[in-house]
């Protein structure tokens, strides 16, 4: 099972998530000038990054918004990235949040688990129900993937749905845990977690102990570190026995060097600085 690696990777390198959310205006004008077409420039600039924090990170989460937006030619930088990390046996999370009628699923299944565009892992969004999910389980069962479901989101707006009650008197982001806790106990690897983890933020650190309690089979994706406000105690309710999930930092990471107001050159170096730190900070609260 793919958790087993993932639970692996924490193990000997650490928490950090390093998040690939390449946008244009993140890049140095010395790498913007070098190449003539937007995928050198934005596979330039991620290979440094992969290259710079590999030391400390678990694995990598490739945002394909940041990649979609750029048309054709983000296409290609993202599998230029995602080819480069799997040559380098990188743990990939394709972060493209799919959630659609079990017939379009297939097709998400296929693009993103097969071909250009394969990923270890992906992230669903669970809103449409559990066939919208089915559809990937073959992978999962068979083929060595893994899914990451959202359940309680880092952003602020996650109360206006995720805290509704249900008519079981719950929260819905409750019901949605418990439910993707059922299902992935289908999937679960030698190391006790399933294949079938949850999105659970860490800007909200007292629901997260909650979950934690409740899901000791649930590895957790979890956002918010950084930029959004996250810090290392914040993490902490949310792991289990110094595993059970990794932490995502993307901008906190990516401009690592605008923040230090550093050489635009030495980007890669502020950027293993700040991954780093944040896997010694995580490290000394578990
Ligand atoms: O609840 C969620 C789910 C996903 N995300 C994604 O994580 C990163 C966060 O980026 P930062 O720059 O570290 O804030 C980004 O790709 C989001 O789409 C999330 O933030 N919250």
């Amino acid at each position: 099972m793919i958790i087993d690696r993932l639970y692996e990777a924490v193990e000997s390198k650490g928490h950090v998530c390093v998040g690939l959310d390449t946008d244009l205006s993140y890049i140095p004008e010395f790498l913007l000038k070098k190449h003539t077409n937007i995928s050198d420039v934005i596979f330039e600039f991620n290979k440094t990054i992969v290259d710079s924090t590999a030391d400390y990170a678990s694995c990598f989460k490739v945002q394909i918004a940041y990649y979609e937006a750029y048309g054709l030619e983000g296409l290609l930088a993202y599998k230029k990235t995602l080819d480069y990390l799997r040559e380098k046996k990188e743990i990939i999370i394709a972060d493209i949040k799919r959630g659609d009628i079990s017939k379009t699923a297939e097709m998400y299944a296929k693009g993103h688990f097969e071909g250009d565009f394969e990923s270890d892992f992906i992230t669903l969004s669970p809103y449409m129900g559990l066939d919208s999910i089915e559809p990937y389980l073959d992978y999962v069962k068979n083929k060595e993937k893994g899914l990451f479901v959202l359940v309680r989101t880092s952003n602020e707006g996650a109360k206006d749905i995720q805290f509704i009650d249900t008519a079981e008197g719950e929260k819905i982001y409750t019901t949605v845990g418990k439910k993707i806790q059922t299902l992935g106990e289908n999937y679960l690897g030698k190391c006790g977690y399933s294949s079938i983890g949850g999105v659970v933020g860490c800007t909200h650190a007292d629901e997260g102990r909650e979950m934690r309690k409740t899901h000791d089979k649930t590895f957790f994706l979890i956002p918010g570190y950084g930029a959004q406000g996250g810090g290392a105690d914040d993490v902490a309710p949310l792991l289990r026995d110094g595993n059970g999930g990794v932490v995502n930092s993307s901008r906190g990471i990516l401009l690592a060097y605008k923040k230090a107001d550093g050489k635009p050159e030495e980007f890669g170096a502020y950027a293993r600085e700040e991954a780093k730190k944040m896997k010694e900070a995580i490290g000394n609260v578990i």
